[in-house]
């Protein structure tokens, strides 16, 4: 294609809108006008499906639920008063204890305020707080959030090693759905017995987020826990930023959560429209599906050339990958059906991995997100009339280019701002993208019984490690490996039992193993 063929193509595919200040252009993803006459019916259904689910339909049908994060930032459209009205309280709950926090109307015990906020939970319970953070988290705010996402005890140490004579001024958000998430307890355990071995009441400073009865809303009540918020069941985890998951934290922080569901709302709205051509997200579901076949053949690099989005790829990797990457459509047929999503920010990747992107092998199409505005006030010259925001842009549209040379395709959003507003419009942008792009391949966007197996599985290695430690306390002589394996009845799992023995003995965790670890067979393993 020629300049002057191109020009006109981007022109012609150019979404602007002017509210939102939101520009998206699809013109350097390949599709002709036979592809979109092609996918139209099949966008007039997903926009049935979208308003469905909108007006309350199970949109979920294997955990017969509904799905309602839109009602979150527009409670008009919930489908009953009381759900509506529910949202409305719980944000201005949000809103009053958070703003009693931060003027320090609530306390912590014998000192004048909170001054730090330790955030666990994990998946969709972390990664919106933790984007959300990064990209609206004032220099200095009220209070400085610290996260624990993980079961690793380096680095639950870690955070409460930085956090360690604040500890009796911060306030503790258990963040979890279902109560249940074995991570989460963890790390909410290791806290607690921190508080506790510095004499502080850890429910006088903790806060539950989580799925009205859980486990860890009974625990939280039962012990009267400075507050809790609920989570609404019909609001998944990875499209809960919106809820109480991502509002309170921001809150805390003091960053506008008005502004955001304001953003959100507004992003709804623009793609609501049942046309493709002037729906959005429509427009880059449309996309999707084009670079990947329909069956995610490529990957989605997400680039934003913004240091403070840097966790939005991570954030959609969930959203995206735990919505779309299903074995089976809702009619039961084997689909393997998913989209892989990576990427970090720009142009700091260019150093990284953006030359295979240009030359190797090309199994991806590239999001370059855009923010107009470079920062607050002037810009020094750092070459004559050359700015360093004029490099980033540069950058980008030499990526770009670059990249389309070698018919590398590309998307780019571009974006006023990173301000509350906008970041609440990218958060419902593709989430609808998402939801869209879940009903024109017919999966269930808003289950995740992929992740259940690893859970299962987990479970049954530490339920072996105990019986394992358990045979080698009742033996009255060393054990070889396969000896300890046809003791246990588990011969079929030897190599797990290696593996165990070996973590315990690096822990010691009252397991020795004698020989040479390289040759599993010949060791000899002891409990003394
Ligand atoms: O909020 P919860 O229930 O602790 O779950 C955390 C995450 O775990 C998952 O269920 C996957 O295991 C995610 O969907 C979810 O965001």
């Amino acid at each position: 294609m020629d300049a002057a063929a191109l020009w006109h193509r981007y022109r012609d595919w150019l979404y602007y809108d002017a509210g939102l200040r939101i520009y998206l252009d699809i013109s350097r993803m390949q599709f002709d006008a036979a592809f979109v006459q092609q996918m139209t019916p099949r966008f007039e259904k997903a926009f049935k499906d979208m308003a469905a689910l909108e007006q309350g339909a199970i949109a979920n049908p294997d955990e017969d639920r509904m799905v309602g994060h839109y009602w979150l930032r527009d409670p008009d459209l919930a489908p009953t008063p009381e759900l509506r009205q529910s949202i409305i309280d719980t944000l201005v709950d949000i809103e009053q204890f958070a703003s009693q926090i931060r003027t320090s109307v609530i306390y912590p015990p014998g000192q004048e305020r909170f001054t730090d906020i330790l955030s666990i939970g994990i998946g969709g319970s972390a990664l919106g707080p933790q984007f959300v953070a990064q990209a609206l988290g004032p220099d200095f705010p009220p209070l400085a959030i610290h996260f624990i996402d993980n079961t690793d005890p380096e680095g639950i140490d870690r955070i409460l090693a930085r956090l360690d004579d604040r500890l009796s001024t911060t306030i503790v958000l258990v963040i979890s759905k279902s109560g249940g998430t074995p991570e989460t307890r963890n790390g909410m355990i290791e806290v607690r017995t921190r508080f506790e071995q510095k004499g502080l009441h850890f429910p006088r400073q903790a806060v539950a987020i989580t799925g009205v009865d859980s486990k860890l809303d009974v625990l939280a009540k039962q012990e009267g826990w400075l507050a809790t918020f609920p989570m609404h069941d019909w609001v998944g985890g990875r499209t809960s930023e919106l809820s109480a998951v991502g509002l309170l934290p921001a809150a805390l922080q003091g960053i506008d959560i008005r502004s955001i569901l304001g953003g959100a709302k507004a992003m709804d709205a623009l793609t609501r429209v049942p046309r493709l051509r002037d729906n959005p997200a429509a427009l880059l579901a449309l996309a999707w599906y084009h670079a990947g076949n329909g069956k995610g053949e490529k990957d989605m690099v997400i680039l934003p050339y913004k240091d403070s989005l840097l966790l939005f790829s991570r954030y959609l990797q969930q959203l995206v990958m735990e919505s779309l990457g299903k074995e089976k459509d809702l009619d039961g047929n084997v689909v393997y059906q998913g989209i892989a999503v990576y990427g970090n920010k720009g142009s700091t990747d260019q150093h990284a991995y953006v030359q295979q992107l240009r030359e190797g092998v090309p199994s991806f199409f590239v999001t370059f997100i855009e923010v107009l505005k470079d920062r607050d006030g002037k810009s020094p010259d750092v070459e004559s009339d050359v700015t360093a925001g004029d490099y980033l842009f540069g950058l980008l549209q030499g990526t770009r280019r670059a990249l389309f040379e070698k018919d590398r395709e590309s998307i780019t959003i571009t974006i006023p701002e990173v301000s509350a507003h906008m970041v609440g419009a990218l958060i419902a942008f593709y989430e609808r993208a998402v939801g869209l792009y879940a009903s024109l391949v017919n999966v269930n966007a808003y289950h995740q019984p992929g992740v259940e197996a690893g859970k299962k599985a987990a479970a049954s290695v530490l339920e072996l490690q105990r019986q394992v430690v358990r045979t080698l306390q009742q033996a009255d002589r060393p054990l070889s490996l396969e000896e300890l394996a046809a003791q246990t009845q588990h011969s079929d799992d030897i190599e797990i039992i290696y593996t165990l023995l070996r973590h315990l003995h690096a822990n010691q965790r009252g397991v020795t193993i004698q020989g040479d670890p390289g040759s599993p067979l010949d060791l000899t393993v002891t409990a003394p």
